[in-house]
């Protein structure tokens, strides 16, 4: 037997997995690292976060993404050489944190690698009949595994696609496995670039559960915090904001689209919501002249909205209140918040650290649990009929030999 395989087998029959869970998401603040003990598989998932940093990108890096980043123009050979030298950046990243933990890397079982999205194109997004579903992530996991030595699953996306999926959300399987509650009825709310909730419902059961992105979290924010206040990454605290009144008409033009009025689930991208789908709002409602805050406030509103709108869609008749379990940066945006708890008087807002998970480090996480389901999952994995969420267990493995 290729000594490989008795290598895989061994990881998968082991009691507990040293699991690190990388995520670099569509903000490009950095790179989350997340040290999982994972034991168990299925419904008996049960995770201890040991471990956990975010590895912020070097200006440098972030320029380098940007220039593919989304982009329908761009320089092929950039896209070939980010490829590789992405997972090489991450692979170092992971190295300098297991010497700051004092781990070795022959402690950890394997990596569980995300990539960096670099383009995202749902059907429904690139409108071409005769093409399919398709996402791109970048950030080789042989490269990951070679520079380690630890064996990494990576590319998580593609089987989504390839079994009808959108290729996102995938953070509903692991808060299936790790948040579902008998008897309360959750929703997990991610608020980054982008927004999206998992429904979990308190009946445990498959076919009522589903997630779905939202509409924008932080990356309009982000993107005009950067073009009028150069040097900042974001609006901290939402101060800027704060200060601004919300533009109604403006806000009213940025939430005519189709994608709001598409059914549940759907998934998009900062391709869609980019600076020109504001300008383009702007020049509809005749606010190009808006001060920064104002723009700034009724893009908070904006966020807010779409995440309100679906869920008062999704919930219409629920008169049950609903606990929502935040987590991702928009959490820490006080004047995003408070849109929310006003608007949706009916549910309890939570943060999945009530749940034992830092919320900044749930989408690692749930990548560790997504490998661990690939190495020791049940041969009937976890899914719905609902569209969205096939039975598919995800990830390509790469050996390190
Ligand atoms: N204190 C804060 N005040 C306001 N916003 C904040 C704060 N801290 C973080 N954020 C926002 O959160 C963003 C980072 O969020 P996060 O790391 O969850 O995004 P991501 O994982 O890249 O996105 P996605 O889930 O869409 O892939 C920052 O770019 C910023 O907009
Ligand atoms: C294509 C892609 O990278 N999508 C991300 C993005 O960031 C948030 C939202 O859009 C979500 O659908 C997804 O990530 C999370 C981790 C997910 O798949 O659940």
């Amino acid at each position: 037997m290729n000594p490989n395989l008795h290598h895989l087998l061994t990881i998968a029959q082991k009691p507990q997995r040293r699991i690190i869970g990388l995520m670099s998401g569509t903000s490009l603040d950095g790179l989350d690292v997340a040290l999982c003990l994972c034991e168990g598989s299925g419904p008996a998932t049960r995770v201890r976060v040991e471990q956990f940093a975010t590895v912020p990108y070097a200006e440098s890096v972030k320029a380098e993404i940007r220039r593919v980043f989304a982009q329908n123009t761009i320089e092929f050979e950039h896209l070939c050489l980010l490829n590789p030298w992405i997972a090489l950046l991450h692979a170092d990243m992971v190295l300098d944190c297991l010497r700051a933990w004092e781990i070795a890397p022959q402690q950890v079982d394997c990596i569980a690698s995300h990539g960096q999205t670099v383009f995202h194109a749902p059907r429904s997004q690139h409108g071409k009949p005769n093409f399919p579903n398709a996402t791109l992530q970048i950030g080789d996991g042989d490269h990951l595994a070679v520079r380690t030595g630890i064996l990494t699953i990576s590319d998580f996306r593609q089987k989504h696609v390839a079994a009808g999926g959108e290729g996102a959300p995938l953070a509903v399987y692991g808060d299936y496995l790790l948040f579902s509650k008998a008897g309360e009825d959750r929703i997990l709310l991610n608020m980054g670039g982008i927004a999206n909730f998992t429904f979990l419902p308190g009946t445990l059961d498959v076919e009522t559960m589903f997630s779905t992105d939202v509409g924008p979290g932080n990356t309009l924010l982000d993107a005009f915090t950067q073009l009028y206040f150069p040097g900042k990454s974001y609006d901290t605290d939402g101060t800027i904001a704060a200060q601004g009144q919300v533009h109604e008409p403006l806000l009213r033009a940025l939430l005519d689209h189709p994608f709001y009025a598409a059914d549940f689930p759907k998934t998009t991208g900062p391709e869609l919501f980019s600076r020109d789908y504001v300008v383009q709002a702007q020049q509809r409602s005749g606010s190009l002249g808006l001060s920064p805050a104002d723009l700034l406030a009724t893009l908070v509103a904006f966020s807010a909205e779409g995440i309100v709108g679906a869920i008062r869609r999704c919930f219409p008749t629920s008169s049950a209140p609903l606990t929502v379990y935040a987590s991702g940066g928009g959490m820490h945006n006080p004047v995003l918040m408070r849109a929310l708890r006003l608007q949706l008087p009916n549910c309890r807002f939570l943060t999945t650290h009530d749940l034992g998970i830092n919320p900044d480090a749930k989408e690692a996480v749930l990548f560790a649990v997504l490998a661990n389901e690939s190495l020791v999952g049940s041969n009937a994995p976890l899914g719905s009929s609902r569209p969205g969420i096939p039975a598919v267990s995800m990830g390509k493995f790469s050996f390190a030999r």
